[in-house]
């Protein structure tokens, strides 16, 4: 149940169900019921509610609502945007079953009620909610009541969580078959409250055969590719990860994805250092190694040793000619790589660069962990990257632009692979975006990647991986305590 449907591919579900012998009143029947059942959880006594309708089938699952908590003895008003004569189909007849009043619902005011039934909106948001509508909006979200949304609050594209012109604030979304990327992606998701999946018999072949390529991020999609350490196993046959260090005084990003990197399993774990900070990192270190590294020339040296597994390459290690360099040889070497920092600043405007990386690297996997900064930097320019209508889309086309597995940074992570998967993070706790929790991801992707954890789900896997132990340590959380909290999770994701 990870997979995440757009609007179309919901329709697309929608259509093959009723194909196959569903009547589509009957899917609004159900959706309506789910609704009104989340409505009743947990109200004691009658209630005073508004069921808002739109012009569409959100409105019809609505009129649905209405009649079932009024047939349960709930004092129900129902506002509908048009007259129930000008609806058409499903939602005509849901309309004709509603027996009561039908009141306009330009100037409608929440005096009064306890509990307000959003079905304004879902998936047809088609456009900017205008005038009179906003002013309906701003009444719900000024309003003391409950609100449950239908769907998705009216306002918020089902597909890239952006409020059009204005979003009703929920308590509670119900959805239905599956949540849609608008209910994981900023702002969407805090416009949801809780959400709700209802089962309305759309079969889960229906979905598959749909062929979805987004995702929630989650243990399920990846807890089976896991690193599992055999009681047998070598240190060596756990990878070897290597961290490039900045000069003396920009040495502790290094330490910290180095930390992150161990902790991540990684058997061993190297800091190629310069030969000025090598005292400075050594000082600092007792599980990790540290070796003098010069440069680009000197880490092609350190690479004619086939141990070591992957690299870590950018966090405060200085932008410009010689961090490219570093980078290219790493991927001349084809080892697993994860760029991040100023590896990343290294290749601004220089796509081609970044793609002939990818390339020579493989088929080791590239990892980039951009913030939205970076990103800007990288792939300004890039096909697709500018036409994108959500943060889901636009690291989709990087993916494709780059070659490489693209974490696009923020509250709402999103991994995306140059295939067309993706996935959307929703574990990061706010105090997660403090100084050095970037290293601490870094290092994380790349402890999986050297023990040949498959690009993708690795940093899928790390990403939801530093989201619960930001979790785990709670407010007051520095990036030094996000590594000494990866034990933690671990436990809950081998049993
Ligand atoms: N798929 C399924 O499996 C199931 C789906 N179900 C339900 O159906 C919902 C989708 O229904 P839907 O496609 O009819 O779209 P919906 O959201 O009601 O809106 C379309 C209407 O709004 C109008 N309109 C749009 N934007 C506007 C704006 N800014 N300002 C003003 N008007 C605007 C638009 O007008 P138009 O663009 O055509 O001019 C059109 O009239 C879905 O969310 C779920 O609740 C369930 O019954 C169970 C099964
Ligand atoms: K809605």
């Amino acid at each position: 149940m990870l997979e995440l449907m757009t609007c179309a591919e919901m329709a697309a579900a929608d259509g093959r169900t009723i194909a196959g012998g569903t009547p589509g009143i009957v899917l609004m029947e159900r959706a309506g019921q789910a609704v009104a059942e989340r409505v009743l959880a947990g109200v004691a006594g009658p209630q005073r509610i508004a069921v808002l309708c739109g012009p569409g089938n959100n409105g019809g699952d609505g009129f649905v609502v209405a009649r079932l908590l009024a047939a349960a003895g709930h004092d129900v008003a129902v506002h509908a945007l048009v007259p129930p004569d000008r609806l058409t189909g499903d939602a005509a007849e849901a309309a004709r079953g509603w027996q009561g009043e039908v009141l306009p619902l330009a100037g409608w005011r929440a005096d009064g009620v306890d509990i307000i039934v959003d079905a304004i909106f879902g998936a047809g948001l088609a456009r900017d909610i205008a005038a009179p509508l906003d002013a309906v909006i701003a009444a719900v979200n000024a309003a003391s009541a409950q609100v449950v949304a239908v769907d998705v609050p009216s306002g918020i594209d089902g597909d890239t969580g952006t409020v059009r012109g204005c979003a009703v604030r929920a308590d509670e979304t119900v959805t239905f078959a599956r949540r849609k990327p608008g209910h994981l992606l900023l702002p969407g998701r805090e416009h949801c409250g809780r959400v709700h999946v209802a089962d309305i018999g759309i079969a889960d072949a229906t979905v598959a055969a749909l062929d979805v390529r987004t995702a929630a991020n989650a243990p399920g999609l990846w807890r089976d590719k896991l690193p599992r350490p055999d009681a047998a196993g070598h240190k060596y046959k756990r990878g070897h990860l290597v961290v490039a260090s900045g000069g003396p005084a920009r040495t502790g990003a290094a330490r910290l994805a180095a930390r992150a990197g161990l902790r991540a399993g990684a058997g061993l774990v190297t800091v190629a250092s310069p030969p000025a900070a090598v005292a400075i990192n050594a000082g600092h270190l007792t599980a990790i190694m540290v070796r003098a590294v010069d440069g680009a020339e000197q880490l092609a040296d350190l690479l004619t040793d086939a141990r070591f597994s992957a690299l870590v390459l950018g966090p405060a290690l200085g932008i410009g000619e010689e961090t490219r360099r570093m980078v290219e040889v790493a991927a001349a070497a084809r080892r697993h790589l994860v760029l991040d920092a100023d590896a990343l600043t290294s290749f601004s405007n220089n796509l081609a660069g970044l793609w002939q990386v990818v390339t020579s690297a493989a088929p080791a996997g590239v990892v980039l962990t951009p913030h939205e900064g970076e990103f800007a930097r990288l792939f300004g320019e890039a096909g697709g990257v500018a036409q994108a209508r959500s943060k889901l889309e636009r690291a989709r086309a990087a993916a494709a632009a780059s070659g490489a597995v693209v974490v696009l940074k923020g509250p709402d992570t999103v991994i995306a692979a140059p295939d067309g998967r993706a996935a959307i993070n929703e574990n990061a706790p706010p105090w997660l975006a403090t100084a050095g929790t970037g290293d601490v991801l870094a290092g994380i992707i790349g402890g999986l990647m050297a023990q040949e954890m498959p690009t993708f789900v690795a940093a899928c896997a790390g990403v939801w991986m530093h989201g619960a132990a930001a979790a785990a340590f709670g407010p007051g959380l520095i990036a030094e305590d996000l590594p000494e909290m990866l034990p933690q999770v671990w436990r809950t994701l081998l049993d």
